[in-house]
């Protein structure tokens, strides 16, 4: 193994396996969930290790993620991507920083990238502020998350809240003169003592130069678009032989299940109850003992053929109301155990195609199926792979928020039986 990645969710880590697996200079990629107690196959060049540390206690975070680093290293890895989100979900008491400064001080390295830029959804960085199209972040919908509202868009002002050191930009003049110019940039960073430094990028090929750049970097940080050339350094020095998995879709029957709040999946949900059956989750149902997996369970068997949904995604003041009444963390501990417990008992049942919707949701739901190992098969949409579970015989697409177009579920179901373009 080549390119080992610490992803903080389990979308985030299908989202940057998606760019390691399908770029252009394609990786053979594995998904791992959680930190893998056995050897990875001598055939795998990049392993993505999903953590479901976003939103948990700062000094589990670190520990998590420096358990996962220990492995990767066992395995071989000569680079070390630290996986958030490219809307930099956190709080400013969040993990981005402790655990980005703890693989530092692991690896002994300073002046280290941090860039979620993610040109491909439109999350783009400029002058150190988070936009996503022309929106700052902190008029994009992510202002009102329900665990991380983010509500400063200039990270280098919210990254600094979470470092113990200084935080250092390279700005994108900088960016636009090439990988020399950046190379130069963040070691002048690390002389002044740096340990992270918020790089522009507005741009792929933005990207591809930070990349180039960062060829012999012990550790980069940043969403998926971090990714894109890290293949590419690795293939034309001859280290690694690149190559995709054969997928030809996995038959049977399917569930979808939605835990996010987001704006896109919200609408893809009501997309999708216009032609399918769905079923809503009401927070006051669940807390009081009125909803459980038993009437999820039946209501996907009753509807198997027609791609049915549940959902728990609602609008910011449903969200607020529910959390101000309940508490955030009850809430969101309840809702993630009853899609756990539901695509336990589905996938028991012989669901096969499973889609999720939520970083957070997906984590939950996936270290509930004992999945083994991921195999990355070919791109749903920007950011959302086909992932195999050989293990269970089960395809599934865990799809981050705000990922993904209007139809997603019912393309994502297609592409989970091997629909469209056979993946060799
Ligand atoms: N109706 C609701 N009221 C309050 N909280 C909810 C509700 N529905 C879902 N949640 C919780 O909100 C959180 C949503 O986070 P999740 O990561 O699943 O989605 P997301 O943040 O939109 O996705 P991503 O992290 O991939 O961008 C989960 O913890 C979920 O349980
Ligand atoms: O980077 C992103 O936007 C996603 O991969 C993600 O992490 C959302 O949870």
């Amino acid at each position: 193994m080549l390119i080992g990645v610490i992803a903080d969710d389990f979308t985030g880590a299908s989202d940057i396996a998606n760019t390691l697996a399908n770029g252009q200079d394609g990786l053979v990629t594995t998904q791992y969930l959680g930190v893998p107690e056995d050897a990875a196959g001598a055939e795998v060049e990049a392993g993505v290790i999903s953590l479901k540390s976003r939103s948990i206690p700062v000094a589990d975070a670190v520990a998590s993620s420096l358990a996962a680093l220990h492995w990767l290293k066992a395995q071989g890895c000569r680079q070390i991507v630290f996986k958030y989100c490219s809307t930099f979900d956190s709080t400013p008491a969040g993990n981005i920083g402790p655990v980005a400064e703890a693989l530092a001080d692991a690896l002994g390295v300073k002046g280290v990238v941090a860039c979620p830029s993610f040109p491909a959804m439109r999350r783009t960085l400029y002058q150190g502020h988070l936009f996503v199209g022309d929106r700052l972040l902190t008029e994009s919908g992510m202002q009102h998350h329900p665990l991380t509202p983010m509500t400063d868009a200039d990270l280098r002002r919210w990254l600094r809240l979470q470092t113990d050191s200084e935080v250092g930009h390279v700005p994108a003049p900088v960016v636009g003169e090439g990988a020399e110019a950046i190379g130069a940039a963040l070691r002048a960073c690390a002389e002044r003592g740096e340990t992270l430094v918020i790089v522009d990028a507005v741009t792929d090929e933005d990207l591809l130069r930070i990349g180039q750049a960062c060829a012999d970097a012990p550790l980069l940080t940043g969403g998926s678009g971090i990714a894109l050339g890290l293949g590419g350094n690795l293939i034309a020095r001859g280290l690694a032989g690149g190559g995709r998995t054969r997928f030809e879709g996995v038959a049977g029957t399917e569930a979808i299940l939605a835990g996010s709040c987001s704006g896109r999946t919200r609408s893809q949900v009501d997309a999708h109850a216009r032609k399918h059956p769905t079923m809503a989750v009401a927070v006051e149902d669940l807390l009081d003992g009125r909803t459980s997996p038993d009437d999820l369970v039946a209501f996907i068997e009753a509807n198997h053929g027609e791609a049915p949904l549940v959902y728990s995604s609602a609008a910011p003041e449903d969200v607020l109301a529910a959390q101000t009444r309940y508490g955030r963390e009850a809430v969101s501990d309840r809702l993630e155990g009853l899609f756990a417990e539901t695509a336990g008992r589905l996938v028991d049942g012989g669901v096969s195609r499973v889609v999720v919707a939520g970083g957070e949701t997906s984590g939950a739901v996936a270290q509930g199926l004992d999945l083994g190992g991921l195999t990355i098969g070919p791109e749903i949409s920007p950011g959302v792979p086909v992932l195999v579970s050989e293990k269970r015989g089960v395809a599934l697409a865990l799809k981050s928020g705000n990922f993904g177009g209007a139809d997603f579920f019912t393309r994502a179901l297609e592409a989970l039986a091997g629909e469209g373009a056979v993946h060799e």
